[in-house]
């Protein structure tokens, strides 16, 4: 397969299985998409279809409960920004994001303590619905964590190796016990919104800080869109048993603007087609230490293509990440959740100017 190198005008798809028959040609090919799309699909990752019918299911079952029960996990109750949003209580680029979801990660003890850093507050316990009215929920989700954990791991490897680097370089930016945020998401259709509301799912936005996303588009519905270097917007439409990959400023930064942190949106399902379900996995570079952008091989260096659309509003706090990502973490989290903010973190939120009777402000 070749990728145009110019521009994209489709999102390429890629084959793990090549790892066993052609892997020369898989690498050459992830390369192409790191580089010039910063989007990618993946089949044969050996995630069985069925399981991810089941997690589906499971999406489904919890956002259909009583907003009571969902309100019961809501991120207020933790300085972790774990839990369940309602929708609308994200905003992006100033305009209401018309999704609503649930925030979780790998299962931790909380371990900050008065006197270390604030960054050690993201880390800890879900906040669950209530497993009476949702019976093998916190299992379900625990287990997709866990599979989509470990794909991350693989293509992290694979990613390396593309970029003409040991397979293992970018392993020293994760640490093998930090916590790797997720979320489910639903999307109403416009039809289930007030007018006024338009169909912004999510507005535009590059993925703050992380390395890799792995994306499961959990039913057959469009929306995902990824912008190309003219500035067109190309669909991500949704192909059955896939999951799509996209690179966040984190790994962007780290190995010196090579891999491209593409900027992306979602729209709202059109009326009449019901909602729209996403399960989104960030795999996140490690908090606890300042970290250095990778010498890269000056052949991969060449391979950066002259203009690349992309929306610095994205990574408003980038020179904090490379000060300290920590603190950049719980910046770009009390940014987007102000109210959590106000309750958990009123000094911190004060030192960084964000104003926590203001409105949350997603990437
Ligand atoms: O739901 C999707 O398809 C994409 C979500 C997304 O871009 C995000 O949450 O960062
Ligand atoms: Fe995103």
């Amino acid at each position: 397969m070749t990728i145009n190198t110019d521009d994209f005008k489709s999102i390429p798809v890629l084959d793990l299985s090549r790892v066993e028959t052609d892997k020369a040609g898989l690498l050459a090919d992830l390369q192409a998409a790191l580089v010039t799309v910063g989007f990618f699909y993946v089949k044969n990752h050996g995630i069985p279809v069925e399981f991810l019918d089941a997690t589906t299911a499971k999406a489904v079952e919890f956002f259909d409960l009583p907003l009571e029960e969902k309100l019961k996990a809501d991120k207020i109750n933790s300085p972790t920004f774990l839990g369940y949003s309602v929708q609308g209580n994200e905003i992006t680029k100033n305009k209401k994001d018309n999704r609503e979801q649930l925030d979780f990660a790998n299962e931790l003890a909380e371990f900050w303590k008065p006197g270390q850093p604030e960054y050690e507050r993201l880390t800890g316990p879900n906040v669950w619905p209530d497993e009476a009215v949702i019976p093998g929920f916190k299992e379900a989700i625990l287990e997709y964590w866990d599979r989509t954990h470990e794909l991350a791991n693989r293509l992290t490897h694979l990613v390396a190796e593309a970029l003409g680097l040991p397979a293992d370089a970018l392993d020293k930016y994760v640490d093998q016990n930090q916590q790797h945020r997720a979320k489910l998401i639903k999307y109403p259709a416009v039809d289930a919104l007030a007018p006024s509301d338009g169909n912004q799912g999510v507005g535009a936005h590059r993925d703050t800080a992380n390395l890799l996303t792995v994306l499961y588009q959990a039913n057959d519905m469009p929306g995902l869109q990824v912008q190309n270097h003219a500035g067109d917007w190309i669909d991500a439409t949704p192909m059955r048993g896939t999951f799509v990959v996209n690179i966040g400023t984190g790994l962007e930064y780290l190995v010196d603007g090579v891999a491209v942190a593409t900027t992306h949106r979602v729209l709202n399902p059109l009326p009449g087609k019901g909602p729209r379900y996403s399960i989104a996995y960030f795999h996140g570079a490690r908090l606890d230490q300042k970290l250095y952008p990778t010498p890269m091989p000056q052949h991969i260096l060449n391979q950066k293509p002259a203009t690349v659309v992309t929306d610095t509003a994205g990574f408003q706090y980038a020179a904090l990440y490379a000060q300290n990502p920590g603190l950049y973490a719980v910046v770009n989290r009390m940014s987007s959740h102000r109210d959590v903010a106000g309750k958990w973190y009123p000094e911190l939120s004060k030192e960084h100017g964000i104003d926590v009777s203001g409105v949350n402000a997603g990437y």
